[in-house]
């Protein structure tokens, strides 16, 4: 047996930690042969729901889940982290903007960042899933000291999944035919979900959907607004597949990514395509054999694309200015 791996998750009792934590326990996050121990951190008024959690958790008597500790308390629950998952914070309601959430959860992350800088393992790798993620990544970034910037992670895992969904449906391909599809830019209505670079069966787009008109309308602005859609038709936010988004990226960032492919996760920018470095910005990632990443260099960025890709920046720029008092 290897040796356990712990595992900090921030919301535990929400909508997405319901969906998140028997898939880590299981082993579907860090495979088959890897135990794992759960901190599962929580406001004190969710004390209650998160113990109701623990006792499914127990039910399921998962042979890979080691301990499960239940804390609000911050040192407790990134003490001797490998992996701290930050879900935790309010999700947005019909008719907000994800930026809308930026004075409500920003704070958050101050705190989180500090404890994770003060308690964490020093493998720690920190992926944000809490809304307006991008922002709330750099806010916990510039809290930790000593952490270095490329251990900070937020997800656009959920969104390449959904452009590669509407691409194979309009293809009338299979999800697993597509490849290299890239989000740009922020988790928000500006995201691009690059299709003049992304192949199905190895082949660009184009070739298989001739509908240009489709593909820089439709595909694009459907990306952007499913996070809204499935509010509107659920009453809640994306919570199932928030939580197999983060799974995925997980396993990405663990696993070589194959030859030739890429994966969506923002990261702390190094200024590569014209992408300001120091903000957490959505691009094309490749994981190594030894388990560190790089940006893909010599992704074509064509007009369409740059202004697309320039419009998502200057998003995440004004994100920054206006959390400016956050950031250490
Ligand atoms: N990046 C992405 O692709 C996606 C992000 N999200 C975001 O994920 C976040 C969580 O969504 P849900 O689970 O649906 O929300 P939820 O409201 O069901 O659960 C959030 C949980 O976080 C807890 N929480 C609040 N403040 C906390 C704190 N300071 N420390 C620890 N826990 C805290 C709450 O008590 C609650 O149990 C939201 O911000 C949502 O917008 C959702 C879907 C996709
Ligand atoms: O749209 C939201 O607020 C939740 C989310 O981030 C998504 O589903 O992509």
């Amino acid at each position: 047996m290897k040796t356990p791996i712990t595992v900090s998750v921030t919301g535990a009792a929400g909508q997405i930690g319901y969906a998140l934590l028997f898939r880590i326990a299981s082993g579907a996050m860090f495979g088959p042969d890897q135990p794992v121990n759960l901190r599962l951190i929580e406001i004190e008024p969710a004390m209650g729901a998160l113990e109701g959690v623990i006792m499914e958790l127990d039910d399921c008597a998962f042979p890979l889940l080691n301990e499960v500790v239940a804390t609000s308390d911050l040192n407790v629950g990134f003490s001797g982290a490998n992996w701290a998952l930050l879900v935790g914070s309010v999700p947005r309601k019909a008719g907000m903007e994800r930026a809308d959430l930026l004075k409500i959860n920003g704070g958050i992350f101050t705190g989180q960042g500090k404890a994770i800088a003060e308690n964490a393992a020093d493998d720690i790798r920190v992926v944000v899933v809490g809304n307006p993620c991008n922002t709330n990544a750099l806010i916990a970034m510039n809290s930790a000291a000593g952490v270095p910037n490329d251990r900070f992670f937020a997800m656009t895992r959920l969104d390449e999944n959904r452009a590669k969904s509407q691409l194979a449906a309009k293809a009338n391909v299979h999800n697993s035919d597509i490849t290299n599809m890239c989000i740009w830019g922020n988790h928000s209505a500006t995201q691009y979900p690059d299709f003049t670079n992304a192949k199905i069966k190895g082949q660009p787009v184009t070739d298989f959907i001739k509908d240009q008109e489709w593909l820089e309308g439709e595909f694009i602005s459907t990306v952007q607004q499913r996070g809204a859609a499935i509010i509107k038709a659920r009453g809640a936010s994306s919570a199932a597949s928030a939580a197999n988004g983060l799974v995925d990226t997980v396993r990405a960032l663990t696993t070589p990514t194959p030859a030739g492919d890429w994966t969506s996760i923002c990261v702390c920018s190094d200024g590569s395509y014209g992408i300001d470095a120091g903000l957490i910005a959505s691009m094309p990632i490749f994981v190594k054999e030894d388990g560190s990443w790089d940006v893909v260099p010599g992704v074509e960025v064509d007009a369409f694309s740059r202004e697309k890709i320039d419009a998502s920046v200057q998003e995440l720029r004004d994100e920054k200015a206006a959390v400016a008092d956050l950031l250490a």
